[in-house]
């Protein structure tokens, strides 16, 4: 079986200096469409569920689909991770659906919405780390709250991580990957000019914590995707992402987990919007998913190349859950 950690994969990650895209799915297509970009590049690969996604399946579809992509890929490291999990309870469920890695996003409360305190943040990401490592189970927490820096460093809407809150952090919760806020921020409107990280912030975090760093957040938008968007009847005026560059700065300076939800989702929806545009008698599903998922792999094996990901399939042997759990037990 080909299901690991989300510590093993990005501890190995971190070490040899390379990214592992972390890359969100909804439906059997893009599953089977990250799958085969790992597959073509021999990478391993993180694949996350948020937990609207879950919700919206049901649960046990997605879960179910999620572990048949370890089914079809025995060579394939792979990590089943729960994007941006909000409670002890919605990481429970999650593990318990044979999830390898959770997120408990305790930088804000329950709602998703509003940020939280620090107090409440170290105390939700403890409880899922006792639960979780005593399963094996590999745990991401946030610190910071995300946003462009043009939004207002300090304005109560955003703020960057502080360095110094993280180190702390991460001593007192014992998490495996720490997701760092530095000017990045979900969706396609993440800049309103060029893009503005705060590579600085990475540097002092990187040199005072030791687990492996998350930027969410990390679409890089790129013009040709909203541009066929675009032309195809789509309207995204004004999208801006994180460009690649900035993201290879970033994996250098010490992240290893890049997450990326939004550019799958504009490859998906400029390949349908394309098909029913050049041929409106069309109406089977296959018809519009089928080359909607060849878009989505293609745009996958260029981020595993970009992101330094490809040909490390194979470098080390996939530890099984029942070892992993040893590993955190004799801490
Ligand atoms: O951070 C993400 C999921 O947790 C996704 O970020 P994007 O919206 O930039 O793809
Ligand atoms: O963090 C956000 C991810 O892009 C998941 O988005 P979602 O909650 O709409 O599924
Ligand atoms: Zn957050
Ligand atoms: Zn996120």
């Amino acid at each position: 079986m080909a299901l690991v950690s989300g510590k093993q994969i990005l501890e190995e990650a971190k070490k040899k200096g390379y990214g592992v895209g972390a890359y969100n799915v909804n439906n059997m297509e893009q599953i089977q469409a990250i799958m085969a970009a790992a597959k073509e590049t021999q990478s391993p690969v993180i694949i996350q569920a948020s937990r609207g996604a879950l919700k919206y399946s049901n649960f046990t579809y997605l879960g179910y689909l999620m572990k048949a992509a370890i089914i079809e890929n025995p060579d394939i490291p792979i990590v089943m991770h729960l994007d941006h999990g909000n409670s002890l309870e919605s990481a429970i469920k999650a593990i318990d659906l044979g999830f390898s890695s959770v997120m408990i996003d305790g930088s804000l409360l329950e709602d998703g919405k509003t940020a939280s305190t620090y107090d409440y943040n170290i105390k939700v990401t403890r409880s899922v780390v006792e639960y979780a490592h005593a399963r094996g189970v590999s745990v991401e927490a946030e610190i910071g709250t995300l946003g462009g820096i043009e939004d207002g460093v300090g304005s109560g809407k955003i703020h960057l991580t502080d360095p110094k809150e993280a180190e702390r952090f991460v001593n007192e919760t014992d998490v495996d990957s720490l997701a760092i806020a530095i000017g990045t921020s979900h969706g396609a409107y993440k800049f309103k000019g060029a893009a503005n990280l705060a590579f600085d912030v990475l540097k002092e975090i990187r040199a005072l914590i030791d687990i492996p760093i998350v930027l969410h957040g990390a679409s890089s938008v790129p013009k040709e995707l909203t541009g066929e968007v675009n032309k195809y009847g789509g309207k995204m005026p004004g999208a801006t992402g994180v460009p690649m560059s900035n993201l290879q700065e970033a994996i250098k300076l010490g992240v290893s987990k890049i997450n990326v939800d939004t550019d799958g989702r504009l490859a998906l929806t400029a390949a349908i919007r394309k098909v029913f545009t050049e041929s409106p008698e069309k109406f089977d599903p296959r018809d519009y998913l089928g080359p909607a998922r060849t878009a989505l792999t293609n745009l996958i094996i260029t981020k595993m190349k970009d992101f330094g990901t490809a040909g490390h399939a194979r470098d080390y042997a996939p530890k099984s859950l029942e070892d992993i759990k040893k590993l955190y037990l004799s801490k």
